[in-house]
């Protein structure tokens, strides 16, 4: 992977960040007919289309609702893992958002937008985006780090704004995602007078051979696509920085893969690559090195969750009944802050809910037929305390970050599709309490053999023993607390 030509010259970089303008946006069309449902599909109604589909939708609906709920970054416990083309090129690094030598309006735009320096991410991609000649690179770093900042910052940088054809090309996976990102653009190209924004979505109609004057392009791969092949509204000869964001979801939408390549195939040599994705799985990386030629590499490592500040039960019952029984006597024991409640069906989950709130708590529900709006509103209020019992199915449990969640209740335990135990998921919704070194507490509800069975399976995979609680006896429910 090493060649002769790598040059990160950090000192060059001032001439590519010399003119720019102001960001004009040439506006999405609102509540076009073939806008892209904001409801997240993915579960029984969408059967008849396959499991792969099931797996496209929620993983957009996933990565919006993230987008839309992320307020903070994520950035005291991560490490980087930078990967360089050449070993011997010195790893720069910049630790103020002036360093990076952002041209005045830029730095206006970010610090408008509340950021007093870079994340981690940023820290480290932004300078090899920034350099001259232009460097590729693949970005992996969980949501929420700050890689659509990044590149966003990274293609304004770019932009001459006395050219007035499209010279930045970015590509979501969904309708939704990229008006997320054109948001941030628009958000941090606020100062700049001269570059516009245009959409390259659903809905946005424009004739064969118009020639596009906005100079940064955000859009979905098929349109996209047809504005640089069929249409012939951008020049994609003309196209100095390509961005691919959300890789992992854009593999899972069928078809989004061979158009990314198709367009990746349009665009000149020397046009700068970049490709962002969360997670970076193998079949991420064997398209990210498709798209992505003779690339630098980032990532951002999380620190293992661990279970090591957890206290985990199970507790023994026969049927919903007796496990709504159960969890009444460990809230009438111990005084919870705020817990989270997973349950296998949207049905049982509205049944607790309901149960619940006959009970006098004050229970949201979070379920997969409600909207991403309706969901990132939902976390929204339960994060400010407005309600200290959440119930919710599997489906859109990730990225809900509350510190103040002390109890986690498996009502149901989590199963793959082959109806093993579900680990990964385990970890993850167990993860939610016993954070930034509070002990939590999570219980397992066990009403069969089956599930019995699902319990010595986490067990046995985390190498941990969990003890079985009786929430009959009040005293020993109150030990657990403490
Ligand atoms: N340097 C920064 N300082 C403070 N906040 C920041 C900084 N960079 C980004 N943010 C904010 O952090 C949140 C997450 O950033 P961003 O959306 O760029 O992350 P992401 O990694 O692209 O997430 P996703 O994978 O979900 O797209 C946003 O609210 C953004 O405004």
């Amino acid at each position: 992977m090493a060649t002769d030509s790598w040059a990160l010259a950090v000192d060059k970089q001032e001439s590519t960040t010399d003119s720019f303008g102001s960001l004009v946006i040439r506006s999405p069309p609102r509540g076009g007919g073939d806008a892209a449902p904001r409801k997240a599909k993915g579960t029984t109604k969408q059967v008849e289309n396959g499991t792969k589909v099931e797996e496209k939708e929620d993983k957009a609906a996933q990565s919006l609702l993230n987008k839309m709920i992320h307020t903070s970054l994520v950035n005291t416990t991560n490490q980087v893992e930078v990967l360089q083309r050449d070993p011997k090129s010195p790893l720069y690094s910049v630790k103020t958002f002036e360093e990076l030598r952002l041209k005045d309006e830029l730095l206006r735009g970010v610090y408008d937008m509340g950021f007093n320096r870079p994340s981690k991410i940023q820290e480290n991609a932004l300078p090899m985006m920034l350099a001259e000649p232009p460097q590729n690179l693949i970005a992996q770093s969980q949501s929420g780090t700050g890689k659509t900042a990044a590149f966003a910052l990274a293609m304004l940088s770019h932009v001459d704004p006395a050219n007035k054809w499209t010279q930045c090309l970015c590509i979501a996976p969904t309708y939704e995602l990229a008006l997320q990102t054109g948001k941030v653009i628009e958000q941090m190209g606020k100062f700049y007078p001269e570059v516009k924004l245009a959409y390259a979505i659903r809905g946005n109609k424009l004739d064969r051979g118009t020639k596009l004057q906005e100079q940064i392009v955000i859009g979905t791969p098929g349109t996209v696509l047809d504005w640089c092949s069929k249409l012939k509204i951008i020049d994609p000869k003309k196209i100095s920085v390509f961005v691919l964001d959300e890789a992992d979801v854009m593999i899972a939408t069928q078809g989004h893969q061979d158009q990314s390549i198709r367009i990746q195939r349009m665009l000149p040599n020397e046009c700068q690559m970049l490709l962002f994705s969360a997670t970076f799985e193998d079949s991420v990386w064997k398209f990210a090195e498709r798209v992505v030629p003779d690339p630098n590499i980032i990532k951002l490592k999380r620190e293992e969750e661990t279970l090591d500040t957890i206290k985990q039960y199970y507790v023994l019952c026969n049927d919903k009944d007796e496990k709504f029984t159960a969890l009444c006597n460990i809230y009438g024991a111990i005084t919870i802050a705020q817990a989270m409640i997973f349950c296998h069906t949207r049905r049982t989950a509205g049944w607790l809910s309901a149960e619940l709130t006959k009970e006098g708590h004050v229970v949201a529900l979070l379920s997969g037929e409600m909207t991403v709006e309706q969901r990132a509103a939902i976390i929204e209020r339960f994060r400010e305390g407005k309600e200290k019992v959440l119930v919710t199915t599997n489906v859109c449990s990730r990225g809900i970050d509350v510190e103040q969640v002390s109890v986690v209740i498996n009502f149901d335990l989590p199963i793959d599709k082959d109806g093993n135990a579900d680990n990964e998921t385990y970890l993850h919704r167990i993860g939610r309490t016993g954070r930034f070194g509070k002990r939590g507490l999570a219980v397992n509800m066990i009403d069969s053999k089956h599930s019995m069975n699902i319990l010595n399976q986490i067990e046995e995979h985390f190498n941990k023993k969990i003890n079985k609680l009786d929430t009959d006896d009040l005293d020993e429910i109150e030990k657990i607390s403490n």
